[in-house]
């Protein structure tokens, strides 16, 4: 006979069980019950949704760990789970699936031991939330961080770079002797180099990043040599919006020559611009050997005045002129009478001095138009624009006189020299460079035939002059010894 009470509590037992049962297989994350040989005894439903794999082919697996847990995860499962049978402390933490695609699905797991159906015995149960949302979210983040991060180093590291090229750059436009100045749209400061500084003589600590340009000049108009030359031509430049200007020469008044150049500088877009840089270059060293240069090159190192060489030059010059204006150009070809006798009995330093002395002498005598020039070693010549033979004549008079009247003293001995003249005048004596020096020697030569210490007016040629006598002794304002 079967009790009553009995079968009572059986079938109220069952049917908990199945509503157990009901409840365990609607959860929604995954719960395994294992033994303590890691042999799985149940698996939800819930791990097909995540797998793919059925509770039946979980069942039915050798290895379940090996079939559900992915590679990379395993050993660290099986060790904390051994574990957890072993001491019986819960586990927590993140692992993947193996889904049937060959994904992986990440789990958290919570692992924790619990009484097994027979007594004494102990099982291990499994809850698992599905993360792999989160996990992907997560990696996501990661990846998002992982790229700003490589693209915050990288900017570093270009800011680096671009410091070391400033400092580079600012190195090396402080060392050259050219000054800069960036101006910016607003006409503002944007960098100057030391160069800058020296030549507008600020001191080298001054601080002009910013500075207005008014305030420059305001500080420079008392430097210049005229200040408002050199700010009509800076307002000039940048009014015509020159892309780069002309070099401009301006002076200091400490007497300094400074030319200055400037060029729009282009920004990195089209049409934008940045500014303007200014570049001064301080050239009074360069200009002082220039005409230094030039002086050598055009003057007689002993006496100072031109050479035969800017002879030439002056006399094709004012032919030119003359032809064009139809005037007169009168030349006079000057040879010294008894020099070298002066270089014989005294010396050639002496002969010097008689050279020095007699370009001083004939200096007093010239006028502002009339050029003097040494030509040769005691030869001498004068160009005059304008020129009448008349007034040639006086001119070749006054020189015979004064020429003639100075006296030296070498040794406690008195010496001096006397010149012999000649003179001809384009376009009666010759129409070029060459017959005309042609005709003032001839006639400078007769001079010095006909006694020396006289002028003569060439007879080369047709025209007035060769009417005119050469001078000679019976002629009144002819000179003789
Ligand atoms: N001291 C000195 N002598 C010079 C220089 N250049 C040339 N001489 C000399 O000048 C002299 C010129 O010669 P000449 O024209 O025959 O001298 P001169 O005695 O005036 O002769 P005449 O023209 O016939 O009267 C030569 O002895 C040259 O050596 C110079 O720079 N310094």
């Amino acid at each position: 006979m079967i009790p009553w009470s009995r079968l009572a509590a059986k079938k109220q037992s069952d049917a908990q069980l199945a509503l157990l049962r009901q409840v365990a297989e609607g959860v929604h994350g995954i719960e395994a019950v294992f033994d303590r040989e890691l042999r799985l005894l149940w698996i939800s439903p819930s791990i097909e949704r995540v797998t793919g794999m059925t509770p039946q082919e979980c069942l039915a697996a050798d290895d379940i760990l090996a079939m559900l847990v992915h590679e990379s995860d395993r050993a660290h499962c099986r060790r904390l789970i051994t574990q957890v049978v072993a001491d019986g402390v819960a586990q927590d933490f993140e692992l993947r699936l193996r889904r049937r695609d060959g994904e992986a699905a990440w789990v958290a797991s919570h692992w924790r031991a619990v009484a097994g159906a027979e007594h004494g015995a102990v099982a291990l149960r499994l809850s698992a939330e599905d993360i792999q949302t989160r996990k992907e979210t997560e990696y996501k983040l990661l990846e998002t961080v992982t790229e700003l991060r490589r693209a915050q180093a990288l900017r570093e590291h270009y800011l680096l770079r671009s410091n070391d090229e400033r400092q580079r750059l600012a190195a090396l436009l402080n060392l050259i002797r050219l000054g800069i100045i960036f101006m910016d749209q607003d006409r503002r400061v944007l960098y100057y180099n030391r160069a800058m500084l020296e030549i507008w003589g600020y001191p080298l600590d001054a601080h002009l990043i910013g500075m207005r340009e008014s305030v420059l000049q305001s500080r420079a108009a008392p430097l210049l040599e005229d200040a408002q030359a050199y700010f009509a031509h800076v307002a000039e430049v940048l009014n015509t919006r020159q892309p780069i200007s002309d070099a401009y020469e301006f002076r200091f008044a400490d007497g300094r020559i400074v030319t200055d150049r400037s060029a729009v500088v282009a920004g990195a877009s089209e049409g934008h611009r940045i500014g303007r840089v200014w570049i001064y270059e301080d050239v009074t060293e360069a200009r002082r050997i220039s005409a230094q240069l030039i002086s050598m090159a055009e003057r007689d190192p002993l006496t100072n005045i031109f050479n035969r060489r800017r002879f030439h030059e002056e006399l094709e010059r004012m032919l030119a002129d003359a032809a064009r204006r139809g005037t007169a150009v009168g030349l006079l070809g000057i040879d010294l009478d008894g020099f070298k006798p002066i270089n014989d009995a005294f010396g050639h330093q002496a002969g010097d001095q008689v050279l020095v002395g007699l370009v001083e002498r004939v200096g007093g005598v010239v006028r502002r138009n009339e050029m003097f020039f040494r030509v040769g070693g005691d030869e001498f010549a004068m160009l005059v624009p304008d020129a009448r033979a008349s007034a040639m004549s006086e001119l070749a008079n006054r020189l015979c006189d004064s020429i003639g009247g100075l006296v030296f003293e070498f040794d406690g001995r008195q010496t001096g020299v006397t010149a012999s003249i000649g003179i001809a005048l384009f376009p009666d004596n010759g129409f070029d460079a060459e017959s005309l020096i042609l005709a003032a020697d001839e006639a400078m030569y007769r001079s010095k035939a006909e006694g020396r210490n006289r002028w003569t007016l060439s007879a080369r040629g047709g025209g007035e002059s060769a009417r005119i006598p050469a001078s000679s002794s019976d002629e009144p304002d002819s000179k003789e010894d």
